[in-house]
């Protein structure tokens, strides 16, 4: 069996953790790739090694100066994350597929480096007002921090169409089904054309 990529990306707050946590729960040939990043960690809804790795700026920068990365950004301001040539590495010795959650430009540098091997899926919110909702509803985020966000989604949303594949998370039940629906054809398909 060929590992393989499926790298879900979309503006915070459109839903794409929630349609993967789902997604990784139904399916067991997938395996989370867990990235490195800078921010604080949510203290109750998220764990060291589960979500992210949470390291240092300084960490960071080590592991860009050891080419450890296959891509890496600065997302937010001072925030840094990437994704881990090793723990995509990990996951297809394990003889499992790679469910990436990046951002849009994240998602783009992965369907460049590994072409056919990778299914690029952008999440679309149903409307930038219930992005807006969500965000709020979602609390995790400040003020100043829901304006970067939805600031930085009006600008990812024109990159919808280099994507291999669109799903509106508006039910996230049809949602859902619409990945994995996806998903299980591009794993036993011989390459990204649906
Ligand atoms: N390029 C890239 N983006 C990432 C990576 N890991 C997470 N992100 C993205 O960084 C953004 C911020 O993530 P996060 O702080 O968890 O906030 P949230 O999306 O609002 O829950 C999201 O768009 C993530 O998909 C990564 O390894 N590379
Ligand atoms: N289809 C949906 N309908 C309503 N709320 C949703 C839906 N999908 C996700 N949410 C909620 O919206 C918020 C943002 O979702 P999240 O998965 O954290 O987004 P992202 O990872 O894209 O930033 C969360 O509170 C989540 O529970």
């Amino acid at each position: 069996m060929q590992g393989k990529i499926i790298a879900f990306s979309a503006p915070s707050g459109a839903g794409k953790t929630t349609i993967v946590h789902r997604l990784l729960a139904r399916m067991p040939e997938l395996s989370f790739s867990i990235s490195a990043c800078t921010r604080d960690k949510r203290g109750r809804t998220e764990a060291n090694g589960k979500d992210y790795y949470f390291i240092s700026v300084q960490e960071f920068q080590e592991k860009i100066r050891h080419d450890d990365f296959v891509e890496w950004e600065e997302v937010y301001e001072g925030a840094f994350y990437g994704t881990l040539k090793q723990e995509i590495e990990r996951i297809w010795e394990n003889g499992q597929h790679a469910v990436l959650d990046v951002d849009v430009k994240g998602g783009l540098s992965i369907k460049e480096f590994y072409q056919d091997r990778a299914l690029a899926v952008f999440v679309k919110p149903p409307s930038l007002e219930i992005l807006e909702q969500r965000l709020r509803h979602r609390a995790t985020d400040s003020e100043a921090s829901i304006s970067a966000r939805l600031y930085k989604a009006n600008f990812e949303l024109t990159f919808e169409d280099r994507f291999d594949v669109v799903i509106t998370n508006d039910d996230l039940d049809r949602a859902v089904d619409e990945a994995e629906r996806l998903v299980r054809a591009f794993i036993t398909a011989e390459s990204a054309i649906l």
